[in-house]
């Protein structure tokens, strides 16, 4: 086991997030009374032999069986889904809503998500950002929007801006880091031009935002939510021809520490919400690794090799890699 992980492994026993932490799991992961405390997720954090940390069950789980739910440290809606889904838990809102809130920049589908975005959107509106959003729109970026909600999550107090540490990096290529540089300096410029102080935007330098950027690029989910109704089917299939069929992107802390398998035990889903919902696929007994599939698990061996190194930067080792399938 290196240091590192070592080290990594032990500040995650001791991280307490607001947003995401092993005590914010849903009591729907587990059999809760009215009178009995709910069991903890059969889960635990481990290191592997060959992919870093991962998480292990804890208890035998059956398949079908609800593990754990998580909410996102950070998360934004895609452009194209701005207008249509809730600003802050990505929760799509009924067309009414949308026409009558069309005139206004972004919505929110209940009074407990506005007050929860409350803190870092009180940041965001001081700041005019239709410079920094066309950039990302022209040069079709979808990461940097995770990273401006983080910044202003920070300067509203709300996170640490070292939130996101726990997380494996990516090996950024200098390419990338030179072209990130623009995006660094147009964030800046946008709080800069408001009215928000120096010493409150003092952690937005060029290695902030490379470490930020590197972490989220490696964890961050995008969003797709379960489709529920006709509507939803239909708005689905414009999507797929128009836009994107996301909603948006997520950044979480536990849902990251799960390795990939080309075929997987357990699955993630979004029903309604950014909220994700960590499912088993299968029956799956008591200290097996629990691994979710990263990618569309149809492609062949080759094009899963070519996605997963350069998309993830790793050669899969799990067991249908192993064997050529
Ligand atoms: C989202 S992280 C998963 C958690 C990670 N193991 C950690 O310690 O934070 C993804 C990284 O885990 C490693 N990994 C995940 N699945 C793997 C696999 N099937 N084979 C080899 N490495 C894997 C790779 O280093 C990859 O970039």
């Amino acid at each position: 086991m290196s240091r590192f992980w070592a080290l990594q492994l032990r500040k995650l026993h001791l991280h307490r997030s607001p947003v995401a932490t092993l005590s914010s799991f849903s009591t729907s992961a587990s059999h809760s009374t009215a009178t009995t405390r709910p069991s903890p997720p059969p889960i635990r954090v481990g290191l592997t032999e060959h992919a870093g940390r991962g998480v292990f069950a804890s208890r035998p789980i059956a398949a079908g069986q609800l593990i754990h739910t998580a909410q996102p440290i950070v998360s934004h809606p895609s452009l194209s889904s701005i207008h249509t889904v809730c600003y802050f838990c990505l929760r799509k809102l009924p067309s009414s809503a949308r026409s009558f809130q069309a005139s206004q920049t972004v919505s929110f589908c209940s009074e407990q998500c506005e007050q929860q975005s409350k803190k870092f959107y009180d940041v965001e509106k001081k700041a005019d950002w239709s410079r920094f959003n066309e950039y990302c729109r022209l040069q079709g970026l979808k990461y940097p929007l995770l990273v401006k909600r983080l910044a202003c999550q920070v300067i509203s107090g709300n996170v640490s801006s070292d939130v996101l540490d726990i997380l494996q990096p990516e090996i950024s290529s200098s390419d990338r880091i030179s072209k990130m540089k623009k995006e660094v300096a147009l964030l800046k410029s946008t709080f800069e031009d408001s009215d928000i102080g120096n010493e409150q935007m003092a952690f937005l330098t060029e290695e902030w935002y490379a470490g930020v950027l590197a972490r989220i690029r490696i964890n961050a989910f995008r969003i797709e939510l379960a489709v529920g109704s006709y509507e939803d089917l239909l708005s689905l299939a414009a999507a797929s021809v128009e836009a994107e069929a996301a909603v948006g992107n997520a950044v979480y802390v536990l849902p990251s520490l799960y390795n990939h398998d080309c075929d997987p035990n357990v699955n993630i889903v979004w029903i309604d919400n950014v909220d994700a919902k960590i499912k088993a696929l299968r029956d799956i007994e008591e200290g097996e690794e629990l691994r979710i599939c990263y990618i569309d698990a149809s492609m062949d061996y080759k094009a899963r090799q070519t996605i997963l190194y350069e998309g993830f930067g790793f050669r899969c080792n799990c067991q249908r890699c192993m064997s050529n399938d």
